[in-house]
């Protein structure tokens, strides 16, 4: 278990880490979420005791991780996959860390092999592509058999059959009860491998909740394509609707996950006559009634819901929402 408790961290006048409280508990695979600058590498690195904090505390099974006598071996982390030494091979660098960790030499072999670097293990790093080096990052992170991992953007590099082995590793390690943390600034690709998120946004916790609940909090807009977008639009307005048309319509169609996409017929957005809105605060119905009594045609009325990356940005930017939504609504 890994617990953050009031943390607050500040570089000079800037205050990365603000009042951040959070557990990541074991079982679930937990994605920590927020856009770049949040403050999630100096969270991680005050996990690892690599920052002092100006005010409260990060603890790892109840204990500072300084503090654990043998640290590798309860909490595994991947800071910076680039931090390696390129002249060394993989499974000699592997060796020299189990070696000063007191790891037997067995578990080189067997973490070379669950990351896939078998092959290549007696190449030098500096031959390898970013993606690989995320592997043998991984790979250092399980030398120690721990019960917690913690990686900080483990999906960056990898390819799709990379990402989907991480997936895959991830969710079979937190099913043997481990504790696993990894963050991302990307909520679509973090989504597909967290159960549970926590987002924060400059500093502070904007969310602590299950995927599932993340997307499913913000309503979702409705795609509205008609031959007289303008008319229509006063017409929705005049009923208290919040109408996006024209290409910023369209680009929240673009900003659909692609799987949402897939069910839209996007390709008939550029025709000309037609135009996009897209509207909140009313349903599919009503804006199909509302435009009935106008006599305006319809060609088209879906309702959407949200995509997480949709939700993500509500959430983290400099929105209303972020700054008033109360925590417990989110969670
Ligand atoms: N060593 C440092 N000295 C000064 N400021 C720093 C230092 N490290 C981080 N910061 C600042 O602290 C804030 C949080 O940075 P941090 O790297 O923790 O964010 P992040 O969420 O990990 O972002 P990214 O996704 O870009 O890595 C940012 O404003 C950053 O500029």
């Amino acid at each position: 278990m890994i617990e953050v408790r009031d943390l607050t961290l500040r570089y000079g006048r800037t205050v990365a880490v603000d009042d951040l409280t959070f557990t990541v508990r074991p079982g679930v695979v937990t994605g920590f979420l927020g856009p770049n600058g949040a403050g999630k590498s100096t969270t991680m690195r005050a996990v690892l005791g690599l920052e002092v904090p100006d005010r409260g505390e990060a603890l790892v099974d109840g204990r500072a991780y300084a503090s654990l006598r043998r640290p590798i071996r309860t909490l595994g982390a991947l800071l910076d996959a680039g931090a390696v030494h390129g002249g060394r091979t993989a499974r000699a660098h592997l060796a020299w860390l189990a070696r000063s960790n007191g790891i037997g030499a067995g578990r080189v072999a067997a973490v070379l092999e669950q990351s896939g670097l078998a092959g290549v293990a007696d190449r030098r790093i500096g031959t390898f592509s970013l993606g690989m080096k995320q592997r043998l990052g991984i790979a250092a992170a399980l030398l120690g058999d721990p019960a917690a991992l913690m990686l900080d953007e483990p999906l960056n590099g990898l390819d799709p059959e990379g990402i989907r082995w991480l997936r895959g590793l991830l969710r079979s390690l937190a099913g043997e009860g481990r504790t696993v943390l990894l963050s991302s600034h990307l909520m679509n690709e973090l989504a597909l491998t967290a159960e549970h998120v926590i987002v924060i946004g400059r500093g502070r916790l904007v969310a602590d909740t299950s995927t599932e609940s993340l997307a499913g909090h913000f309503q979702g807009d409705v795609l509205v394509r008609t031959p007289s977008p303008e008319r229509l639009a006063d017409v929705l307005r005049a009923h208290g609707a919040t109408v996006v048309a024209g290409d910023d319509a369209a680009l929240s169609v673009r900003d659909l996950a692609a799987s949402d996409i897939g069910a839209l017929p996007v390709r008939d957005l550029a025709a000309s006559e037609i135009g996009a809105l897209s509207v909140r605060d009313l349903t599919a119905s009503e804006i199909g009634a509302l435009a009935l009594s106008a006599g305006v045609a319809l060609a088209e009325l879906t309702p959407r819901g949200a995509s997480l990356e949709e939700a993500f940005m509500r959430l983290t930017g400099d929105s209303t929402d972020y700054r008033t939504a109360p925590r417990e609504a989110v969670r």
